[in-house]
């Protein structure tokens, strides 16, 4: 049987080898240099079987279809106004039904961020597929390069330490020891995620470099570290400090809670020290959670995510 390969592999063939990778070619979305200013672009497709979370709606899959792509638009510094939609549905599961419910996803997600519907296409296929590009556009690009030694590593959003619970709960169906409260949040922060969408617009002028935390926090530093050949050494994690005393009270290890989610939709970048103040202001005006967790150091080697001196293991979400 032929060899099967990882998701970054799949990602390396068919982009075709770019080396070195040039300005937002390996990014979380392409910036397109056109009309006087920049459009970014970024596509982002969920399955049924992939993204679907038990207890799930269509609307709630539809919008986090949305919000997913449009976070990658917002946190290089831009702001997302359009989108397009292809939607792919099993012949049996095509109902009014479904399509009103994902309509109404879309809807809310475009009410909530200021989004426009621009085109689409529907076709139909085994499972359900909803591919989502965005598009929006920045004054300045914020990549995922452009740390420089000494930044310090800031974190931003809300879903950190709480969609690793929610997939205790929905995927290995455990009962943690923590109030409901915490259990109804986790489910909220995967089914009905917040993304701050205005952070990195208002801030795209004093962040070196950030990416979107989807895959979960330890492989973004991780490549947030490898791209800028810097080491990250934390010294905080963004953890709620309730969160972390409801977990730790449940036998939970909240450090593999913060760091080995996804989904969080959170930005996680570098800043130099002296814009620190300033960064932690737009997060206030945004009333967006904000961390300053670790910083920067040159990196001898291979790069490496320490915690307090120890080294992270590079775990993360991968498709294959
Ligand atoms: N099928 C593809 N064709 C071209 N580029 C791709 C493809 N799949 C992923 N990429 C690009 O590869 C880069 C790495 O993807 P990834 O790290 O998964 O980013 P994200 O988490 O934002 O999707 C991104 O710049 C993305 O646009
Ligand atoms: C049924 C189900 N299983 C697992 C997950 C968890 N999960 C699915 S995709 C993903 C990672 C992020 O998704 P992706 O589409 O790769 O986002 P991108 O990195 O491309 O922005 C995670 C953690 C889920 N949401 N639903
Ligand atoms: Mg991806």
């Amino acid at each position: 049987m032929a060899r099967r390969i990882g998701e970054k592999d799949a990602i390396g063939i068919l982009r075709g080898a770019v080396i070195p990778p040039s300005i937002g070619l390996y990014d979380d979305a392409y910036p397109v240099r056109c009309c006087g200013g920049i459009l970014l672009i970024k596509p982002d497709a969920v399955a049924r079987s992939t993204d679907l979370l038990p207890g799930m709606g269509l609307d709630q899959l539809a919008r986090k279809a949305v919000l997913g792509a449009a976070s990658d638009i917002a946190v290089k510094g831009g702001r997302p106004r359009w989108y397009t939609s292809s939607v792919m549905m099993p012949p049996e599961e095509a109902t009014e039904e479904n399509f009103t419910a994902i309509r109404e996803g879309f809807a809310r997600a475009a009410a909530e961020y200021g989004l426009e519907l621009v085109a689409g296409d529907t076709g139909s296929a085994r499972e359900l597929v909803i591919d989502i590009t965005a598009m929006g556009t920045a004054e300045r690009f914020v990549g995922r390069m452009g740390g420089a030694e000494g930044d310090r590593v800031f974190a931003a959003g809300w879903g950190f330490g709480y969609t690793w619970l929610g997939y205790r709960v929905l995927l290995l169906g455990e009962r943690p020891e923590v109030e409901d409260r915490y259990v109804e949040a986790a489910l909220r922060h995967l089914y009905e995620p917040r993304v701050p969408l205005r952070f990195d617009e208002r801030a795209a002028e004093i962040i070196n470099a950030a990416m979107d935390s989807s895959d979960g926090l330890a492989t973004t530093l991780y490549e947030l570290a490898e791209l800028n050949m810097l080491d990250v050494e934390l010294e905080d994690l963004p953890l709620d400090p309730d969160l972390e005393a409801a977990l730790s009270n449940a036998g939970l290890d909240p450090l593999e809670a913060v760091l080995y989610g996804g989904e969080e939709y959170g930005a996680v970048g570098f800043v130099s020290e002296r814009a620190i103040d300033q960064l932690k202001e737009v997060a206030e005006q945004e009333r967006i959670p904000f961390w300053i967790i670790g910083k920067t150091r040159r990196s001898e080697g291979s790069a490496n995510v320490t915690f307090k001196g120890r080294k992270l293991a590079r775990r993360g979400w991968t498709h294959f």
